[in-house]
């Protein structure tokens, strides 16, 4: 893999470590950020129940004080007819006191005649106590206990005659605007509420109020939770809407009833939805744009790469085609040069001998004259393949020019150089077909030889001693191969 190549993955890999970097540094930001945002809600919400709780539990400590104390006269009155006035007159309430079957009521300090109440919620729960003394403060559902009159939170508890039996009940009433009226200045926002909940599952009040009717929550999961511990939040979805939301929770002593503060998830991580969006948009932006630039790069790189690759092989083929010949692809007089300057260096040294085998076809004019140069160039090429199966793979073929070839043969006696220059005379007796027509028949070919150290000892002096030998070959009748001053015939 070359360098650009390598530092283009390199980068491309940095690139995408740096973007899920950034991506996971944003991510873990944000989630800390949720995670505060969640628990500051959850105290918020904690201390608000708890507050409600606390004040709720004032309110009525106050009203059973005088439910208390008037309960204590009745039960302690030795006449058999007594002074309710004085009685009522007690408390700094409006009280009600029913006998055993919640009828003939009457409120002494008002006057006013009130329903039957026998079979309201709380009178029933009374009246079911088990034990005298016993059954702690029954609290009703919002209703009106007086004709006409407003609705209110029945709080009451049961009075008992000498022999603890029922005797009846002692009822205060809880105005429900003036709860709401104490809940009215606070903001909950979209999805939020106020509830104050009977321990059987009752809602007795929420806030705000909505136009859904107060229903009992008695066996749901989240009321569950409710009742399970005194105080808690937690986070959970609605029964009633599927609305996920903090539910903070906190019983009012001393009293069946439990105040909680429900807060939508959504609502209370508003904030933090838009900063994530933000934030995300920004991330993405910057991922994007970090990716962005490292394919850019990339690509540039990559450029630059296939332009030097481009250069190289231009270069090369520069350096080819300046070494060899273009027509045979053979290497051309100047790569012979070269190649003998090695081969006469390895054979001083070693004490060796090189042959040099000068080739000129005859007649090959004529194949030009008679079937165009397109015809000479085949027999060129003809000749050239022969030649090269006659050579061994230490030996150089080359093309001078023209119809001029030369073997450059290392390492080769004058025996070797025989055997091969009569292989050379047979290969180039091989026919060669132009459209049908044996060109062979027309051309020959002829050739001079001669020896590295006996007759030269440089490039130039062999060359023109084989070139020499083989003038002496054309001169003897061409077809043959002549060796320099000892003009042996194969
Ligand atoms: N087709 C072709 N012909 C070439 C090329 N290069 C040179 N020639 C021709 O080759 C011929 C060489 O001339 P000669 O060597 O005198 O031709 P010859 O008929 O072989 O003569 P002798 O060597 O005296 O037998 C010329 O006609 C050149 O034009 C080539 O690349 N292709």
């Amino acid at each position: 893999m070359s360098l650009v190549r390598y530092l283009t993955h390199r980068l491309v890999l940095l690139s995408l470590l740096v973007s899920l970097g950034i991506a996971g540094l944003l991510a873990r930001n944000l989630w800390v950020v949720h995670e505060n945002a969640l628990a500051s809600a959850e105290l918020a919400s904690r201390n608000l129940s708890h507050t409600l709780a606390v004040g709720l539990q004032w309110v009525l400590a106050e009203v059973d004080h005088d439910i208390l104390q008037v309960r204590n006269v009745l039960q302690h009155r030795d006449q058999k007819t007594w002074d309710m006035h004085a009685v009522l007159a007690l408390s700094g309430s409006e009280l009600l006191v029913l006998d055993e079957y919640g009828d003939g009521v009457r409120d002494m300090v008002s006057g006013k005649s009130t329903q039957p109440l026998g079979q309201r919620d709380f009178f029933q729960a009374l009246r079911q106590a088990p034990q005298a003394g016993v059954a702690a403060v029954a609290i009703g559902s919002p209703q009106a206990l007086l004709e006409n009159g407003p609705q209110v939170l029945p709080i009451a508890r049961a009075w008992y005659d000498k022999n603890g039996h029922f005797a009846g009940a002692v009822v205060a009433s809880l105005p429900i605007a003036r709860l709401e009226q104490w809940l009215s200045g606070m903001e909950m926002g979209a999805g939020s509420a106020v509830n104050i909940i009977r321990r059987d599952g009752q809602v007795l009040l929420r806030f705000p109020q909505t136009d859904a009717l107060l229903r009992s929550l008695a066996g749901s999961a989240n009321f569950q939770r409710y009742i399970a511990q005194p105080v808690g939040v937690f986070v959970a979805p609605s029964v009633r809407d599927g609305i996920t939301r903090i539910h903070s929770f906190e019983h009012v002593a001393q009293m069946p009833l439990l105040v909680n503060v429900v807060q939508a998830k959504t609502t209370v991580l508003h904030s933090w939805y838009r900063t994530a969006w933000s934030l995300g948009s920004f991330s993405v932006l910057l991922v994007l744009g970090n990716l962005g630039l490292a394919l850019l790069f990339t690509r540039e790189l990559e450029r630059r790469r296939r332009a030097q690759q481009a250069l190289r092989t231009e270069k090369n083929r520069m350096q080819h085609m300046a070494l060899h010949d273009a027509l045979t692809g053979l290497p051309n007089r100047l790569l012979l040069k070269d190649r003998m300057e090695q081969a006469i260096a390895a054979a001083q040294r070693d004490g060796g001998t090189v042959g040099l085998l000068y080739l000129d076809l005859d007649g090959f004019k004529q194949v030009n004259d008679r079937w165009g140069h397109e015809a000479g160039d085949c027999v060129l090429l003809h000749i050239a393949q022969q030649l090269q199966q006659v050579a061994r793979g230490t030996d150089t073929v080359c093309r001078l020019g023209g119809d001029e070839f030369v073997l450059l043969l290392p390492e080769c006696t004058l025996v070797d150089v025989q055997q091969i220059a009569t292989r050379v005379l047979a290969a180039c007796a091989v026919p060669c077909w132009w459209h049908g027509v044996d060109l062979q028949q027309v051309y020959s070919i002829s050739g001079g030889v001669c020896m590295f150290p006996e007759h030269g000892t440089n490039f130039s002096d062999l060359l023109r001693h084989a070139d020499s030998a083989l003038y002496q070959a054309k001169e003897a009748g061409r077809g043959q191969v002549v060796y320099y001053q000892a003009a042996v015939s194969p």
